[in-house]
């Protein structure tokens, strides 16, 4: 059995205003049971907009509930139109920050050096960084799967202290919002391959939480957090249902028990 506590985040992603995701949350907690509050850490990640509305529903009720952001820039103020500092969002009390997901990869142009800046960034904050990582479906048929992820993780992380302080998110990019998963089996595989990657860079193999993320719901949920090297989901869709999360937050403890 694993020491490290599961960890179950949702990424709404762009959906929901503050309003709606305030009632999310509160139908999500309504779901969720004690033990699984107890024995699984779960965030949510809204929208900017919904951020400061959820941090005070969530202080307010006293949910167990961590909050986190989708991006964050690297400097800490500036003429960067559109863009969010990290000290604003510390001052938001979010705990996690996704950074490097494959939508900022691919469509905001985030690359290896922009990531790492990021991540320095939200570390200095006090926030964690929760990195993704993960190869297209063109990579992966080249047989370069762990290539592009050693590539990223290296990116990211060297220079660090304390690269287990990091939770990392494998999401392959042709599981993400797809509906194809990758098997159990595969995705356990290259949870191991990070945490050896990230032992390689200095970090300490048995601290560090990798998550897997791409089409996770509560379906298939069981089968991939039973499986030793991977320790939570980062979900998209499926947490927008409070139903299907709370589902994945429960396979998410019972598959600690059988790690
Ligand atoms: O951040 C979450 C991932 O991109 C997975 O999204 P998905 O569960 O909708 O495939």
């Amino acid at each position: 059995m694993s020491t490290r506590t599961p960890f179950i985040a949702g990424n709404w992603k762009m959906h929901l205003d503050h309003l709606e995701a305030i009632q999310l949350v509160q139908q999500l907690s309504y779901r969720l049971n004690p033990r699984d509050i107890a024995e699984v850490e779960i965030a949510v990640i809204p929208p900017f907009t919904a951020l400061r509305s959820i941090q005070t529903l969530i202080e307010g009720d006293k949910l167990e509930l961590g909050l986190g952001a989708q991006d964050a820039h690297w400097e800490d103020s500036g003429a960067y139109t559109g863009a969010v500092a990290p000290p604003m969002l510390a001052k938001l009390a979010v705990d996690y920050v996704l950074v490097g997901h494959s939508e900022r990869r691919s469509r905001f142009g985030d690359d290896d050096d922009v990531v790492a800046r990021k991540l320095g960034a939200v570390q200095r904050h006090g926030m964690i960084p929760i990195l993704c990582v993960g190869e297209t479906l063109e990579e992966r048929d080249a047989g370069r799967a762990e290539e592009v992820v050693d590539r990223q993780l290296r990116a990211a992380l060297a220079g660090l202290d304390r690269p287990h302080e990091v939770v990392i998110a494998y999401e392959p990019v042709w599981a993400i919002g797809t509906g194809r998963t990758a098997t159990p089996d595969d995705a356990d595989h290259m949870c191991a391959a990070v945490r050896r990657i990230v032992g390689e860079i200095g970090g300490d193999t048995q601290a560090v939480r990798v998550q897997y993320g791409g089409s996770v719901k509560a379906g298939n949920a069981g089968d991939l957090l039973a499986r030793p090297d991977i320790d939570g989901a980062l979900v998209g869709g499926a947490s927008l249902d409070p139903d299907g999360f709370a589902a994945i937050c429960r396979a998410g403890r019972e598959g600690a028990v059988g790690a």
